[in-house]
């Protein structure tokens, strides 16, 4: 994209659960201010990191616009929303490895509210295996508000530095998906919510570029690659039972057919040994050769 080797796009693993945010160091984002619990460390280059455009109420009620004027430094408490436990957690390395299991891209109604859609999946707004329930908060989402502060009201979210690594690794999976599943990766054509039908230009890009123009891979579209390790999918009930009985029948197979040989090479060196006439067979005997005898001499 720059003709930069050196340029690279990190991101953060979110999806490592727990309760640490692995990322809010001095050496990296930014540790926890030891003076007040939503602020960070003057040991870091982040802690007097203002936020811009924080006044909503004006730009809704006055119509004013943001000006870039900073106010106050960004917020963060992460795993501290004591009101709401669910979020106190990060998301798991399996919901990862369900969310890219789920095989349609988007579902009807487009929407937060849809169903078995992987879009909503990585968004958040489901489980992440793709059902829809509305009091479930996962992966990007669940990313968002872990962090309570900042980075977790939606339009405030980008002035916290970790905006970036949580959407680049969002985007590392969205790649992943799109590779999987090469066959279905359909973007919805219409009856999507404003401005996101497939052939219609990405709101605010200049200059204008499609929906669809940006559904390919990072490769193809942009020049570079994610470096990442995906979470293997875990081993369902259903594939655990059908190993457990087509091992225990291979077992059963190869038991039959050792004790099978065993028995048959046991019988052949028995058969070596025995006379060519059994006990039940009547032998020449001094009588019976006397008799062949008189037979012939008749
Ligand atoms: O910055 C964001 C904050 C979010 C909070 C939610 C939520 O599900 O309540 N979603 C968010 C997305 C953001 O980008």
């Amino acid at each position: 994209m720059l003709q930069d080797p050196s340029f690279a796009l990190p991101y953060w693993n979110f999806a490592i659960g727990g309760n640490r945010c692995d990322i809010c160091t001095d050496d990296l984002m930014g540790a926890r201010s030891s003076f007040d619990l939503n602020g960070i460390s003057p040991n870091s280059i982040f802690s007097q990191w203002r936020v811009i455009c924080e006044s909503v109420e004006d730009y809704d009620t006055l119509g004013t616009i943001c000006n870039n004027t900073e106010t106050s430094p960004i917020r963060r408490n992460p795993a501290g929303n004591v009101a709401r436990p669910m979020v106190q957690r990060l998301p798991e390395p399996k919901d990862v490895a369900d969310c890219l299991e789920v095989n349609m891209f988007d579902t009807p109604p487009f929407y937060s509210t849809s169903t078995e859609s992987f879009r909503n999946s990585i968004e958040g707004y489901s489980h992440p295996q793709g059902t829809y329930d509305p009091v479930v908060r996962s992966l990007h989402n669940l990313a968002h508000l872990f962090l309570n502060g900042t980075g977790g009201q939606t339009h405030l979210s980008p002035n916290d530095p970790i905006f970036v690594l949580l959407h680049t690794f969002t985007d590392a999976i969205f790649d992943e998906w799109l590779r999987r599943h090469p066959e279905s990766a359909v973007y919805p054509l219409e009856n999507a919510p404003i401005g996101h039908n497939r052939e219609y230009n990405m709101v605010p890009f200049w200059p204008p570029v499609t929906n669809v123009e940006m559904f390919v891979t990072a490769p193809e579209n942009l020049g570079y690659s994610y470096e990442a390790d995906w979470p293997a999918r875990p081993i369902t009930l259903t594939e655990i039972i059908s190993i457990t009985v087509v091992s225990a029948l291979i077992v059963v197979a190869v038991i039959f057919s050792i004790t099978t040989c065993a028995v048959r090479s046991k019988a052949s060196r028995m058969e070596g040994r025995q006379p060519l006439l059994g006990e039940q067979y009547q032998r020449y005997d001094d009588h019976d050769r006397h008799a062949v005898k008189t037979q012939s001499v008749v």
